[in-house]
């Protein structure tokens, strides 16, 4: 890829929650970095007084789009061996009977770093430039998952999973071992200065971790800087176990804000049941969501209430969470996003999230509850190029091409083109992935 590169064509982003940019124009990028953006009449202009020389110019086709790149704020990449799998049983029984048993298995390093690339990869080849993931329990496995992301150029938080209470698997960690490695993990990934690699610490969740545990990898959290991901309220069995084993504490949310584990460098995932309550120390504190509908539909946990969750200024991106999840991609977050909230609707609930909204949730939302909306989420100059071109046609697509309705503008024709990808699209359509200005080339993804 040259250093200096412009894009020509049709152009989108969300600024806000509200507000989407369509644009016929052009975007350079200069060693990653956006450096100049503009109307296609602008470009003209620069282009004959020679200022874009040096740069190699795409000319988009008019089909095409350039969006930013997807963000997951919660994926486990050790469970994508039973994606699709395992789906019938709760939350609670489905981790000791498929979840545990998988997980374990991540000690063997050369399954892990097998396992590893294929999930990047798959991810990459569907949009997702950015990912916050779940590794599992082992230091060393994790740290081929960080290999891996940094093998193939994506953009990522990466956390060793805590566990220290027993389960059936016998899938867990003393605490003192558990607080050594997640400062040992911390420490390694941090030297491998990787500007698009951090480490996140992760107490799975408050049935796993006891507070003892929890309070201590919070200090890790705040020695290191590093954000701090776990779940919470996502079944009702499990908020019920919780508050049990926690008589001391008001609520699920309680039990996490003793050990210091709520602050604006959280993202919680699911966070279905919260009391009104939780909600309030939520936005007080700057906790961050990340909504996984696929997961919560198909452990049949519950229906986020997000428009709640925003109208209420917390911030919210979305997270396809496999293997309760049973989508790996994007797109299947934002449709699902869009059904659950419209079902909600349909019983009384407040309006359902759209289109442009859940397009917000899927690249700028998302950048945000992980703390790098300065870096990416959208097109910005000073920013780092994290892209898609997107082919609506493309050849083997699911879209044909009717040539309808007629479009007056091209700001209809964009808005149509997107519109159409979001509800229809698939990896087919995603001809062009770039990560800080670096395209990655789908020919690597046919190497296994
Ligand atoms: O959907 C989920 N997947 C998990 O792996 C998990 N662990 C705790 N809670 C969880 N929820
Ligand atoms: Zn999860």
């Amino acid at each position: 890829m040259p250093q200096k590169v412009g894009f020509l064509g049709f152009i989108a982003y969300s600024v806000s929650l509200n507000e989407l940019v369509v644009f016929n124009g052009y975007l350079t990028v200069e060693s990653g970095v956006i450096t100049r953006m503009g109307l296609r009449e602008e470009f003209e202009s620069l282009k004959y007084s020679g200022s874009l020389s040096g740069f190699n110019i795409k000319y988009m086709g008019t089909n095409q789009i350039l969006i930013p790149g997807f963000v997951d704020c919660h994926t486990h990449a050790p469970q994508f061996p039973n994606i699709g799998l395992g789906l019938d049983k709760p939350l609670m029984e489905w981790l000791d009977k498929y979840t545990f048993p998988l997980e374990r298995r991540y000690s063997d390093l050369q399954f892990a770093a097998d396992v590893y690339t294929k999930v990047v990869k798959g991810l990459l080849k569907n949009g997702t430039t950015t990912v916050c993931y779940f590794g599992s329990l082992h230091l060393k496995g994790t740290l081929e998952l960080v290999n891996s992301v940094i093998k193939c150029h994506q953009r990522a938080l990466v956390g060793k999973v805590s566990m220290n209470m027993p389960n059936s698997a016998g899938y867990y960690n003393d605490t003192a071992k558990e607080l050594k490695d997640t400062e040992d993990f911390v420490r390694r990934v941090r030297e491998k200065q990787r500007d698009l690699v951090q480490p996140v610490v992760t107490p799975r969740f408050a049935v796993s971790c006891d507070t003892e545990l929890m309070t201590g990898l919070a200090k890790i959290a705040t020695r290191y800087a590093c954000r701090i991901q776990s779940h919470i309220s996502e079944h009702r069995d499990e908020v019920e176990y919780v508050l049990k084993t926690n008589p001391n504490c008001t609520s699920y949310s309680d039990v996490y804000d003793k050990c210091n584990i709520l602050n604006n460098q959280s993202i919680m995932a699911h966070a279905i049941h919260l009391t009104d309550d939780e909600i309030k120390l939520f936005a007080a504190k700057g906790v961050s969501v990340a909504h996984c509908p696929a997961s919560n539909t198909r452990l049949r946990s519950g229906m986020c209430p997000v428009r709640k969750l925003l109208d209420n200024n917390i911030k919210v991106g979305l997270g396809t969470d496999i293997s309760g999840g049973d989508n790996a991609t994007l797109l299947d977050a934002m449709r699902r996003t869009m059904d659950v909230s419209t079902h909600l609707e349909f019983h009384g609930g407040r309006p359902a999230i759209n289109w442009k909204e859940a397009f917000y949730l899927a690249t700028l939302g998302g950048a945000k509850v992980l703390g790098l909306d300065d870096k990416i989420g959208n097109f910005k100059i000073g920013k780092e190029f994290d892209a898609l071109v997107v082919d609506i046609y493309a050849d083997d697509s699911q879209l044909d091409n009717y040539d309808y309705p007629p479009e007056a503008s091209d700001e209809e024709r964009i808005l149509n083109l997107l519109h159409r990808f979001l509800y229809v699209g698939d990896d087919r359509n995603i001809v062009e992935v770039y990560v800080k200005g670096k395209q990655l080339m789908m020919v690597v993804y046919d190497e296994n």
